[in-house]
């Protein structure tokens, strides 16, 4: 009768639903087959014929289950506007063919669909106040606070709740309202009140063992597990990887190199190169198959590290040299064959390095690329002469704001936060991935910080459209192959901030990835932090921190190309520049706030007039708080600079910043404040 396979928790969950009195709640972790499960049993209720209320918070979150539903053949009714469906469920929603010309036949439409679907919100709508259902199920209940909740509850005799409540949890912004705990689920209290209700699923099918058991230690106590082998043992396929250059010393880029190139294509393979049987076979690794990752531990540390070694602190030792010696020769591979200067000889290929697919995951230390005796400085001016875009201190835009990239990772203005040296880092990957002949579709690059997801989608897209960037936040119940995360704090206070505290939101981040993780940050700066240190900590455990070498954001030729034509696309409006560099191609680029927190990249020479450019307001995006699902939820999003968000309390930390294992209250997070600035 059913196509559907499912494991044993998955039995024991559908067995849960279809049985209960009055209500189940089923705590899916990450990738645990949640939809996959809740549509069987949604099967079996309609087999005994039951009426199902199908919801959530988003209409994405409720068309992800419609379609489910629908690719299993089970008629389904969408009450919603159609421009707001998903096109592959936009043909079930009500009176989507017109045929219903009465309000009587409208509502006899919905009063005789088995299985309807309408977001919590929508449940309000008078079709609904007559119409009663057996079952109500609620996806994604970790997100949604109580009275938005109640609504599609009142709708059914039993219901379901399905979450993971060491997820991101209902976003409230009024202090009042968190002060009252609105800031806590109904899944997370009657999981808390009444665990008997709850079945939990544990086998994952998402990411690959290295991820999986970064997860495991930092949130999940080793309860996550690999749903079969090949899961755990997913790595990163990377057609070309010998077509990624050496690194070049920026001092030693030849003039023709500072033209434009050709943006090399997110598919396809880019150059030759005969390293691709010495790293893309094979499924090697740890912590593939079905154990917990902490048992895992021991193996992974060693045999999962790459020949030669993982991590950066052991960058330099002669072990890692077998592992490097399968990067390409100096002037072979795709680069082009620029020759090499002898001040490029000593470079690190980090590049290589840590796309190399044995490294599922990798933490991109940045606090060696601009140490404060200038090393990195001085790899990072050189042809063009202007250094870090026009020289510290001086100020190339009149009467605005400058601050370097030499004196702070992180640029903070009125309202923003953003980290051009991260960004540099970041499009050096998606160059990278894209010159190895990866398809950029599947990739992934978030951020806690709205302003910096503005920053690398301005900077990245135009030569990268392919690549997804987005906030964390936005990115729950995603994932793509690849993932980077830009953390952005990097500064020499340790200042973290409210929204990296949230070890939820870090849960989120860690848990979107299939075949690679790689985050970058300023590991000294993340590590004041409790939740961070105790990440920091992980990694280091199991070798997976990368540091990256003084100037790595200016090593490749190529990619610094790609900043050009990037910059400014309209006047500049009056504000803060957060961030001026130029990079030795002769076009300087600043950062500047405009009104709503909207970062643009400009360029040198640009007025301060008024904002007229393509893409409108200033303050698009700005003060949005849900995906476009309901609206609703609490008004403008928090400022992104920390002295906006102080007073709205400490986020999501138990005492002493511990992550709460797996089974414990964690309520201290709970009731913190949610700091979902980057919705
Ligand atoms: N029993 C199973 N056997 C094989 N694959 C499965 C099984 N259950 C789920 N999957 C696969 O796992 C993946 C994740 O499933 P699903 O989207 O239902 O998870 P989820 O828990 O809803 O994810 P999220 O964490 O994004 O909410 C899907 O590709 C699905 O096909």
């Amino acid at each position: 009768m059913f196509r559907t396979a499912l494991n044993e928790d998955q039995r024991d969950a559908v067995r849960k639903l279809v049985t209960a009195k009055d209500y189940a709640l089923l705590l899916g972790m990450p990738g645990t087959g949640k939809t996959w499960t809740i549509a069987f049993a949604v099967r079996v209720l309609l087999a005994r014929g039951a009426s199902v209320l199908v919801t959530s918070y988003t209409h994405s979150a409720v068309d992800n289950l419609l379609l489910k539903l629908i690719e299993e053949g089970v008629p389904c009714l969408r009450v919603g506007k159609p421009s707001s469906v998903h096109p592959g469920v936009r043909p079930h929603c009500v009176n989507y063919d017109g045929s219903a010309e009465t309000t009587a036949a409208y509502s006899e439409l919905v009063a005789s669909a088995r299985v309807v679907g309408c977001t919590c919100l929508g449940v309000k709508h008078p079709l609904f106040s007559h119409r009663r259902f057996e079952y109500c199920v609620v996806d994604e209940a970790g997100q949604i606070s109580q009275p938005v909740v109640l609504a599609p509850l009142r709708c059914a005799d039993v219901f379901v709740l399905v979450g993971d409540h060491y997820q991101l949890p209902p976003l409230v912004t009024s202090s009042e309202a968190l002060e009252a705990g609105m800031s806590e689920s109904l899944f997370r209290r009657l999981c808390e009140a009444h665990p008997a209700s709850l079945q939990r699923l544990s086998y994952q099918y998402r990411m690959n063992g290295d991820v999986m058991a970064l997860c495991n230690d930092l949130t999940y106590s080793g309860r996550l597990r690999c749903g079969n082998a090949t899961v755990g043992a997913q790595r990163l396929v990377l057609p070309s990887p010998a077509a990624i250059p050496p690194p070049r010393s920026p001092s030693s880029l030849p003039p023709q190199l500072l033209a434009p190139a050709p943006v090399p294509p997110s598919t396809g393979a880019v150059g030759g190169g005969s390293g691709a049987a010495a790293v893309g076979s094979g499924g090697g690794g740890s912590g593939g198959g079905a154990s917990g990752g902490r048992t895992a531990r021991g193996a992974v540390g060693s045999a999962a590290d790459p020949p030669g070694g993982g991590g950066l602190r052991r960058n330099h030792h002669p072990a890692r040299r077998a592992w490097q010696g399968k990067t390409p020769p100096p002037g072979g591979g795709g680069g082009g064959g620029h020759p090499r200067s002898s001040a490029d000889a000593g470079l690190t290929p980090w590049l290589s390095e840590v796309l190399h697919p044995d490294r599922r995951v990798a933490f991109l230390d940045t606090d060696a690329i601009s140490p404060d005796d200038g090393e990195a400085v001085e790899a990072g001016r050189g042809a063009g002469g202007g250094g870090w875009g026009g020289g510290v201190g001086r100020p190339p835009f009149a009467g605005l704001e400058v601050r370097s990239v030499a004196e702070a990772g992180e640029q903070r203005g009125r309202g923003t936060l953003v980290n051009a040296v991260e960004c540099d880092v970041v499009r050096l990957l998606a160059w990278g991935l894209g010159v190895a002949g990866f398809d950029l579709g599947g990739v992934g690059v978030i951020s806690p910080y709205r302003s910096q997801v503005q920053l690398l989608q301005a900077e990245l897209k135009p030569s990268f459209p392919a690549l997804e960037v987005n906030t964390i936040d936005k990115y729950q119940g995603r994932d793509k192959k690849v993932i980077v995360v830009s953390f952005v704090r990097s500064n020499a206070e340790g200042t973290v901030g409210h929204l990296l505290r949230d070890w939820r939101r870090l849960n989120v981040a860690l848990s979107r990835a299939k075949h690679k993780l790689l985050l970058v940050g300023s590991l000294r700066t993340l590590s004041s932090c409790a939740v961070l240190n105790s990440l920091a900590g992980i990694l280091r455990d199991r070798g997976w921190v990368y540091s990256l070498p003084p100037g790595a954001h200016r090593m490749y030729p190529r990619a610094v190309e790609t900043q050009e034509g990037v910059g400014g696309t309209g006047p500049v409006p009056g504000g803060t520049v957060g961030v001026v560099r130029g990079g030795g191609t002769g076009g300087t680029v600043g950062m500047v706030r405009v009104a709503g927190g909207t970062v643009r990249t400009v360029r040198e020479g640009e007025t301060s007039t008024p904002w007229e450019g393509p893409g409108g307001s200033a303050a698009a995006g700005a003060g949005s708080t849900s995906d476009g699902g309901n609206g609703g939820g609490g008004g403008g999003g928090p400022r992104e600079d920390e002295n906006a968000r102080s007073g709205l309390g400490a986020a999501g930390v138990q005492s002493g910043g511990r992550v709460p294992a797996l089974g414990e209250s964690g309520r201290g997070g709970g009731r913190g404040a949610r700091q979902r600035c980057a919705d």
